[in-house]
């Protein structure tokens, strides 16, 4: 029998009717002969205003206090939703998380999925009923009520998805789908019809809050087909799905987002020395926090500085850890900046198509936004600016790339194969082996691999200066020498008032890039090349949620006393850039970290 989840976000059970009409939904399915089970999250704006009243009660509420106030929100629509399908006419039951036996980690407020035990849902399906849980929430093994971070409910769907052997899980918005970008910030933004897991997965953690990333990790990892339509209307909305299934033609960006809560965190005057960045990110994690967007630049005269960004929410806790690893690392000190935002394009189409990065900042510079850091990978470009330009710089680049185009994808009828467990289940196939930290948990971090790229060269443009339009000019010059670039990364001036734009290029095209990018700015002296560079990659899912990849990946370098010259990362991988002779070396080392037999060099894949 065919088996479906729903899951009806809190704009979608806000009232009664909204309830009755989402229970009509579910009925609906129920009668085309499917099991159903539906997830629902908190009605409303019911979070925000259970926060709210924690916050009047004490600025700092106990994380494990504040699940178990957080976890109410669900359990009320729940009960309210199998009132509606009942009183419709429909068996059906209600759960909570922990009566269903969704088993986290006690890391109250952002609890990772463990495990799912599915005896009493498949009861209660196998019994004709309309099972109906409690999203966002989990009990961890002392019974402890857990909450799984802002936007959880969407997991906890995918999640029994995976373990149910659902045919697909569909999410239920107050939009019609997966827009190109959020469209309540660009009205031309348009409906995209499908999408890969990789994409979704870096859109979503770049800031398009319509899915959350990990209930994407999970789909990716397991092949659950999502359907994110809307909960108001019949179209379909928009398929995430397997690459070979997104089937993607022609376009380079796929959509654009805009992380608006973002805090810039600088250390300054970092020893250039192995094992350095690795005690700083070492106590970062410590704390769980989530760090993004790393930006190391090169160093002069020993020393470098070290960006990343974090949510604004992690700020305050990430500085006192940062600053205490400063002196720890002898560092110069710390700045940061509450007030930024990271505005990004995603699409796979970016491994092949050339001239991404520069029609990026183009539009950019056009629109007179200031870029103050780079970060790049394989399939997406961010930017720091600004909190204030935020939305103007997402409209430029929204409207650069012609997003609100349609595309040439076939609008057939499309009903995406369910890609099973044994091909695509990391815990149940051949790549069980690559799991960190046991089989333990669903949601454990799945690294499948690491890679050496041997023919990378690295070309720095020194005091480029802090205005808008300069890396627009360097790139375009770049391009018209015909030069793919690989990695980008700029960090935030220095305290000299310097900032540094470094690329890497494949190895031949060194010297051509180099001398378009002196032609662009003009001084042949304010141009450095490092001809002989690796980069190293760990390649897997989860990679950016894990707060601990980073860190053991950095840990592994650091005792092999090898040296890190630059870092980005990405939803899919991280990669960093060593000098060419320790390359091997460096392979061997991420291996045996992550208890990997598969270290492999890998052929360069230049782009952008
Ligand atoms: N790329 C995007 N496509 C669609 N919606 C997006 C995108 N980026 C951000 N959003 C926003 O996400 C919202 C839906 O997510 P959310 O409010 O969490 O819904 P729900 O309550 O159903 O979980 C939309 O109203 C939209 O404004
Ligand atoms: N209610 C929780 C969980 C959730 O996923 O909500 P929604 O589906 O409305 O984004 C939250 O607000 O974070």
């Amino acid at each position: 029998m065919p088996l479906v989840v729903q899951k009806f976000g809190g704009t979608s059970v806000a009232d009664a009717d909204k309830i009755l009409s989402a229970a009509r939904r579910a009925i609906r399915a129920h009668r085309e002969g499917k099991q159903v089970i539906v997830v629902v999250s908190a009605r409303g704006h019911t979070t925000d205003e259970l926060i709210g009243l924690a916050r009047e009660i004490t600025e700092r509420p106990p994380a494990r206090e504040m699940d178990m106030l957080l976890a109410t929100g669900e359990q009320v629509s729940v009960a309210l939703m199998a009132m509606a399908i009942q009183g419709l006419g429909v068996p059906a039951i209600s759960f909570t998380g922990a009566q269903i036996g969704i088993v986290t980690d006690s890391f109250h407020t952002k609890a990772r999925i463990r495990n799912i035990s599915t005896e009493r849902i498949q009861q209660a399906l196998d019994d004709g009923q309309v099972v109906i849980v409690a999203g966002f929430q989990g009990v961890d093994e002392h019974y402890n009520i857990t909450t799984l971070g802002r936007g959880g409910s969407d997991t906890t769907a995918v999640a029994l998805a995976a373990v149910l052997g659902a045919d697909a899980c569909e999410i239920y918005t107050d939009v019609d789908g997966v827009y190109t970008t959020d469209p309540r910030i660009v009205a031309e933004a348009r409906k995209i019809d499908r999408i890969s897991y990789d994409e979704m997965l870096e859109l979503a953690s770049l800031g398009a809050g319509v899915m959350h990333s990990r209930s994407v990790e999970f789909a990716k990892k397991f092949g659950v087909p999502i359907h994110v339509r809307s909960s108001f209307a019949d179209a379909e909305g928009t398929w995430i799905v397997a690459e070979e299934d997104a089937r993607l033609l022609g376009a380079s960006v796929t959509g654009a987002a805009l992380a608006k809560d973002e805090a810039r965190v600088t250390v300054l005057g970092v020893p250039d020395r192995p094992g350095v960045v690795h005690a700083l990110f070492r106590r970062i994690a410590e704390k769980n926090i989530v760090v993004d967007m790393i930006v190391q630049n090169v160093a002069t005269r020993g020393r470098t500085e070290v960006s990343f960004t974090v949510s604004g929410g992690d700020l305050a806790e990430t500085l006192m850890v940062a600053e205490h690893a400063a002196r720890e690392i002898g560092a110069g000190g710390v700045t940061h900046d509450p007030e930024v935002a990271k505005v990004s394009v995603v699409g796979l189409g970016m491994r092949v198509h050339t001239g991404v990065a520069q029609a990026m900042f183009e539009a950019l510079g056009g629109a007179g936004v200031n870029i103050q850091m780079i970060t790049t990978s394989e399939i997406k470009i961010s930017v720091l600016v600004d909190r204030s330009s935020a939305a103007d710089a997402l409209r430029a680049v929204h409207r650069a790339f012609e997003l609100e185009r349609p595309r040439l994808d076939d609008r057939r009828e499309f009903a995406p194969p369910r890609r099973r467990p044994a091909d695509r289940n990391p815990l149940a196939g051949p790549e069980a082996g690559s799991l960190v930290g046991g089989l333990g948990g669903m949601e454990d971090l799945v690294v499948s691999g690491v890679e050496l790229d041997e023919h990378q060269a690295r070309v720095t443009l020194l005091n480029v200066p802090d205005r808008p339009g300069y890396a627009s000019k360097a790139f375009r010059s770049i391009a018209e020498a015909g030069v793919n670039v690989d990695m980008i990364v700029q960090n935030v001036r220095t305290t000299e008032g310097d900032t540094r734009l470094s690329i890497t290029v494949p190895r031949e095209d060194a010297d051509r890039a180099a001398s378009a990018a002196s032609a662009a700015v003009g001084d042949p002296g304010d141009v450095l090349v490092e001809p002989g560079m690796a980069k190293l990659s760990v390649v897997g899912i989860g990679m950016r949620t894990h707060t601990g990849v980073a860190t053991r990946m950095f840990g592994a370098l650091a005792d092999a006393g090898i040296n890190i010259a630059l870092i980005n990362t990405s939803e899919v991988r991280v990669n960093v850039l060593t000098d060419l002779d320790r390359g091997r070396e460096g392979l061997d080392a991420l291996g045996r970290a992550f208890d990997l037999d598969r270290a492999r060099p890998a052929a360069g894949a230049p782009r952008t």
